[in-house]
């Protein structure tokens, strides 16, 4: 409130200082009032409809800008990125713009810009070899699963992707749930709508004696950092052994280290903290980011059997009753719509992750001082109805047919993740996200396999016999998205399908440590 004051007193000084249009502000609060913590993309939606592309807002005393134009997200965030690429204090997680721990939430200093170099030569590095057919074998068993109990599809989802990562971190994909699991509570804890001291923010410096919030926090970080360094030291014992895999990013971390002269290994505890977090959060960010759209996928899919069919039929074409690998990759472009259209439908991460200003600036005659937020709202973008027409609907076609803005050629390569239209979706600029080539991979793989395998559709209600109605937007609100748990029904395809699909998973049960 002081603070408040002394800045109208000073601002009175002033004649007028150009801003941004925005919603009317109030007196100390801006406009936190309404500003609801769940699902706060429909808000700035309807904020964008009615002052603009750019418009600004205030939560007590600390400013955003909002964008929703591609243009002006680009003049921000790309061309004035050595300016617009902080990141902001998350108030209930503890030092993370300093790091080590949170790679996606530092500040850009040293420890930030040597954990992303690395992060991004092991992930390209891996994707030359299309992640060494990890995401094929753990379709096999997500198929397996699937058939034998298919009401827990939505867990297998997530287990599918936090295995993945884990098994290319430190080749022990039975970490999967747990890294699913620690990536649940981790971005609970960075949410808007997760602890209540991310936005009544003077309770998070209660006595920790009265603050449940403090306390948790502290217990969660110590727990995950433990686990990380566990599964570090564990690879680095296999490593020392000559059992680790060369396919996993410890033994990447490791190999340098020997040949750098380290042949033993040894280390600082403080060194190692460093590397298992490095590890362990590409590890942990990997999880949600690819099990929130394919959870959207597969409730599409069900939602929409026209789709459904199409890919069906183009799966059959190109495969018979072979399942598909990421080989098929150039001749499956309805299966790569469905999947592109998904992310863009029910976006992965719909506020986008906010940038901060790191000095004061000026853009367009107005000033933006020094720890302004910027969201580059994702839901908006992706409903500008010249580039998306039709934009609130699941239109896999707008990536298909020539006529729609974003149609891309040839069909053999887009659309895709890694390149073209709405790689928006991705970030920006100097913090654009590192995982294209893993999302595009993995996505392709489980889309073509799980379609190539099942027939889906809402579940009918055994009491009623109507279908139970499926709230498209009822997600958990956190920075990263995934739907509230819904129903679906399945059927394998053939007799045939379903005898594969058993013998892919027994196939790979040895080496899988199901
Ligand atoms: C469909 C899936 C995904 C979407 C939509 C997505 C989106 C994003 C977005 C919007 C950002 C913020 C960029 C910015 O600040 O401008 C980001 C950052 C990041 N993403 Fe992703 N992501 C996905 C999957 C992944 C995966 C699978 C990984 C790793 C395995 C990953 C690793 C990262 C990292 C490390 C950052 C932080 C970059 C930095 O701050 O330097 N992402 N992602």
């Amino acid at each position: 409130a002081i603070q408040q004051i002394l800045s109208w007193k000073k601002k009175k000084s002033v004649t007028t200082v150009a801003k941004f249009p925005g919603p009317k502000q109030y007196p100390f609060v801006g406009r936190i009032h309404d500003l609801p913590r769940f699902s706060m993309w429909l808000k700035f939606k309807e904020w964008a409809d009615e002052h603009g592309p750019i418009f600004q807002t205030r939560a007590v005393d600390q400013t955003f800008i909002i964008v929703s134009d591609e243009k002006i997200a680009e003049e921000l965030l790309v061309k004035r990125g050595h300016i617009y690429s902080g990141r902001p204090q998350i108030r209930s997680l503890i030092n993370h713009k300093e790091g080590v721990g949170y790679s996606a939430l530092m500040d850009r200093h040293d420890t930030w810009k040597t954990q992303r170099k690395w992060a991004h030569a092991a992930m390209a590095e891996a994707y030359k070899h299309h992640f060494y057919g990890h995401c094929e074998k753990e379709m096999k068993r997500y198929l397996g699963l699937l058939l034998i109990d298919p009401a827990r599809f939505l867990d297998y989802t997530r287990e599918y992707c936090g295995r993945v990562m884990s098994r290319l971190a430190w080749d022990d994909a039975t970490q999967g749930k747990a890294n699913g699991d620690s990536a649940d509570t981790t971005l609970h804890c960075m949410s808007v709508s997760g602890p209540i001291t991310n936005t009544v923010t003077p309770l998070w410096h209660l006595p920790s004696f009265m603050n449940p919030w403090y306390n948790f926090e502290i217990k969660r970080e110590k727990e995950q950092r433990a686990w990380w360094l566990n599964n570090f030291r564990l690879a680095k014992d296999r490593m020392l052994k000559g059992t680790l895999p060369n396919d996993t990013w410890a033994y990447r971390y490791f190999e340098q280290l020997k040949r750098e002269g380290n042949e033993s290994l040894d280390q600082e505890e403080e060194q190692e903290i460093f590397a298992s977090c490095m590890i362990g959060f590409v590890n942990l960010v990997g999880v949600v980011t690819i099990s929130g759209p394919l959870k959207f996928f597969l409730m599409a899919m069900a939602l929409h059997p026209e789709w459904q069919r199409k890919a069906q039929e183009e799966i059959d074409r190109v495969c018979g009753d072979r399942m598909p690998t990421m080989k098929d990759f150039p001749d499956l472009p309805t299966v790569r719509a469905c999947l592109k259209e998904t992310v863009r439908w029910r976006s992965g991460v719909p506020l986008g992750v906010p940038h901060q200003a790191e000095r004061d600036d000026v853009f367009r005659g107005v000033p933006i001082k020094k720890g302004t937020i910027i969201l580059a709202c994702e839901w908006s973008l992706n409903r500008v109805p010249e580039k998306y027409p039709d934009g609130d609907n699941f239109r896999p076609e707008r990536w298909l047919e020539p006529g729609w803005p974003t149609y891309q050629e040839p069909l053999t390569r887009y659309p895709n993740f890694r390149e073209g239209q709405a790689m928006h979706s991705f970030g920006w600029g100097r913090r654009t996200c590192l995982g294209q080539n893993i999302v595009d991979d993995e996505m392709f793989v489980f889309g073509a396999s799980y379609l190539w395998a099942f027939k889906s559709g809402p579940k009918i209600c055994p009491r009623t016999g109507v279908p139970v109605p499926i709230d498209t937007q009822a997600t958990n609100s956190h920075v990263i998205l995934e739907p509230l748990p819904y129903h679906l029904s399945f059927k394998v395809r053939s007799e045939e399908r379903a005898r594969l699909i058993l013998s892919n998973y027994q196939e790979v049960m040895g080496e899988l440590k199901v």
